[in-house]
């Protein structure tokens, strides 16, 4: 009987396949016969370039499906049978019959959600597990207890999929899980997009994966709005970038902007390192204001009595104290930013220098009017306007600042702070930027402005040839034709057609929207881009002024928040969600918390419980683990001068497979690498590989089979917290001096 269900489940998937391949060859002869189509004028540029764009996402998304492209049935009461899969498929019958279900359409939803005590409507919940093409074993649970059909695959364990997926080897990136979501994921992934939510989690309970799943969620659910203004994911670093990064394809989706604070101001690298407390210092919510008040500083005033001198042909001109304040006040009265207010500065500068030529040139020495008509006046303005004397006085006191300029100048010389807090922001002339520069960088530009008239004019005219462009495809109905490859629950399906399209404009900006990718990277290189949605992982870690320059890039507040304050590790990181959000959003934000690890087994959590028990919270509770193993983590002291060996052997004892880490304080790095042929590390260091060796703070939201933790009692309380809960399978400690007292005594030795 077993065997007679998995024929016909393998018999339907292969059909599955059979359509999938249908619809990637003709979406590959389409773009080929498209490109090859050498059509003169707009419209068939046109019809070209949008079935080009469309088809490319459409086997983007195709290719992406191959593996996993069915993964569950759900068998309703009433007689519907859905299967679930990573994209809905339609048949190529006249009614377009659904036969895959996208995960993320409603009506899948009970494969996620339904339990024995509210079964949604469902008889049975089918696991449908595939390698390649072949469907290899299936899970299934009854909902409906009064349905007396077995089919011989019904699991003695509901989890028994979910286990699988948990205790298989780690590969160096992290995975999709939309065959096992779990309900209390769900319900995040699925959460209102408007507004902010914050999901709090501790270790492993799947925030990043969960927030990955919610972007893919989104940019279906609202894919209109997101395509276009795109979703930004926020990491603390690129290594972890690295890591996450092959999720959102494996989901078909990449309209995504992927970046560290680091990366958020174009134009800047910020490959440099702060101290804690330079790091701490800058990322003060006081900075705002003490960088408003240092911009003050540029806009300067001559000495009373000490006035610029100005050579001109007609006279050496006087720029006093007087001029510039009045020129000043003018500026600032405009409420405008630095570089925007200038041009008032210089205008009442050079009407005052104006002023005192005219006077000077058409004085009446026996007390008549000046000589001097309105249009001689005119004439010497211009000639002072002209002067390079003069602009170099201006620049003098109100000079034209880029923000790295400013940044860069008030570093060198910190002003209106502490002693203390300046020295130790203070930067070499020369030194990279830090990722903790960055929201510096972003506050400078707000204070600066920058003249964008004709980057609106361009912008303008670029929509006026889109729409001109647009017209010309309403008379294309075949061209535009796009497929609706997915359900939706069919009455707001994602289709493209011309015909339905009415008008150009609208066309116009339907083009702009298909343009998934393209919204992503202009987005990368506009520091004013506003995102439709933005996601923040490791949120603790992000500083007041961080938060600043994320709200600019979030004008509707549509945000989801991931993070374990237990696992804050920057000393600029904000200690409570409340306040975080209070200047931004008040009270109006949502909570959700995770509270099963899926990581870490109970053996090696218990341990990990211990670090911020003893550190001072006694009733610390750390997530439930979903499983053991039976496997206790263990400690081993060795002599001083042994450890690199001692680590070397560990590593060389450890079973193969999957993914092996040493995290170790960062000045061990080179004596441990020396003993570990073949391991990666450095800043950027390659997580596919075997070994891996890390510092505590690269590790952050990383995991491996087997850690190895090198000289625990170095690290501080959260980076030793986030050390001990990176594996999946088996910990070590390493240790040449006494465990620290966070760590329980009697540890077992291996
Ligand atoms: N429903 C699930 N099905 C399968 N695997 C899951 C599920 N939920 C989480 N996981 C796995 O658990 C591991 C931990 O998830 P993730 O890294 O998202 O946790 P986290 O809360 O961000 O952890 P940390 O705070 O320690 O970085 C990942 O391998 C993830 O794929």
């Amino acid at each position: 009987m077993s065997t007679e269900e998995l024929r016909e489940e393998q018999q339907f998937v292969s059909g599955l396949y059979a359509r999938l391949d249908a619809l990637r060859e003709e979406a590959e002869s389409a773009v080929s016969a498209s490109l090859q189509q050498v059509g003169n004028g707009l419209q068939a540029r046109l019809e070209r370039d949008v079935l080009v764009a469309e088809r490319s996402g459409l086997l983007a998304a195709l290719d992406s499906s191959e593996n996993g492209l069915c993964f569950g049935r759900l068998a309703f009461r009433d007689g519907r049978d859905h299967h679930i899969g990573r994209i809905g498929i339609r048949a190529s019958d006249t009614e377009r019959t659904p036969l895959v279900i996208d995960w993320r359409a409603d009506v899948a939803r009970p494969f996620y959600l339904a339990t024995g005590h509210t079964p949604m409507g469902l008889r049975r919940r089918r696991h449908i597990t595939t390698r390649g093409r072949e469907v290899t074993a299936l899970h299934d649970e009854i909902l409906d207890l009064d349905d007396a059909t077995r089919t011989g695959h019904e699991g003695a364990d509901a989890d028994e999929v979910l286990l699988a997926a948990l205790g298989s080897a780690r590969t160096g990136r992290m995975q999709d899980i939309v065959q096992t979501i779990q309900a209390e994921q769900d319900r995040i992934i699925r959460a209102p997009h408007r507004g902010v939510l914050v999901v709090e989690g501790g270790p492993g309970t799947g925030k990043t994966v969960v927030a990955l799943h919610r972007a893919a969620y989104l940019l279906y659910a609202h894919r209109e709005l997101l395509a276009k203004r795109a979703v930004l994911i926020v990491g603390p670093n690129p290594a972890f970038l690295g890591y996450i990064s092959d999720v959102l394809p494996a989901l078909g989706e990449t309209g995504v902007l992927l970046a560290s604070l680091g990366e958020l101001f174009p134009g800047v690298t910020a490959t440099g390192r702060d101290t804690p407390a330079a790091a701490e210092v800058k990322g003060r919510a006081e900075l705002a204001d003490v960088l408003r008040r240092a911009l003050e500083d540029r806009q300067r005033l001559p000495e009373p009595g000490a006035p610029l001198i100005i050579e001109h042909d007609d006279g050496d001109l006087v720029l006093d104290w007087e001029i510039a304040y009045e020129a000043r006040a003018a500026a600032r009265e405009t409420e405008l930013p630095h570089n925007l207010a200038r041009p008032t500065f210089a205008f009442h500068v050079i009407d005052a220098l104006t002023a005192q030529l005219a006077e000077r040139i058409g004085h009446d020495p026996y007390g008549g009017p000046n000589f001097l008509g309105p249009d001689d006046i005119a004439q010497l303005g211009k000639g002072i306007a002209a002067s390079a004397e003069v602009h170099a006085a201006i620049e003098e006191l109100w000079p034209a600042l880029t923000p790295q300029r400013f940044v860069t100048d008030y570093l060198e010389e910190p002003a209106h702070l502490a002693d203390a807090d300046a020295a130790a922001v203070r930067r070499a002339p020369g030194a990279a930027w830090t990722p903790a520069d960055v929201p510096l960088l972003d506050e400078a530009a707000e204070l600066l402005g920058k003249d964008d008239s004709a980057a609106l004019a361009r912008a303008e005219a670029e929509r006026q040839r889109q729409v001109a462009y647009a017209q010309g495809v309403l008379d294309v109905s075949y061209a535009s034709r796009t497929y609706e490859f997915e359900d939706k629950d069919d009455e707001d399906a994602e289709v493209l057609l011309a015909h339905d399209i009415m008008d150009a404009e609208r066309m116009a900006e339907r083009h702009e929207e298909a343009d998934h990718r393209g919204a992503a990277e202009r987005a990368a290189a506009d520091r004013t881009w506003a995102f439709g949605h933005i996601i923040v992982d490791e949120a603790q870690e992000l500083s007041a002024m961080a938060w600043r320059l994320l709200m600019r890039r979030s004008p509707t507040r549509s945000m989801t928040l991931v993070g374990d304050p237990a696992q804050t590790a920057e000393a600029g990181g904000v200690g409570s969600w409340a306040d975080i959000l209070a200047p931004y959003v008040e009270e109006r934000w949502e909570f959700a918390r995770l509270g099963v690890n899926y990581r870490t087994p109970a053996e090696i959590m218990a341990l990990a419980a211990e670090v911020p028990r003893r550190a001072g919270r006694p009733d610390f509770e750390p997530p439930r683990s979903v499983r053991a193993t039976g496997v206790e983590p263990w400690a081993r002291r060795v002599a001083c001068g042994a450890l690199a060996g001692a680590v070397a052997e560990a590593v060389a004892d450890a079973p193969r497979e999957g993914r092996l880490a040493v995290i170790a304080p960062r000045d061990l790095h080179a004596e441990l690498a020396v003993k570990l042929p073949g391991v990666t590390a450095g800043e950027l260091p390659d997580l596919t590989r075997p070994v891996v060796l890390l510092d505590p703070r690269q590790a952050k939201g990383l995991e491996f089979d087997t850690v190895f933790v090198v000289e625990p009692s170095r690290l501080d309380v959260s980076d030793l917290y986030v050390a001990l809960t990176r594996a999946t399978q088996r910990l070590g400690l390493l240790h040449t001096g006494p465990l620290p007292d966070t760590l329980p005594p009697g540890l077992a030795a291996d």
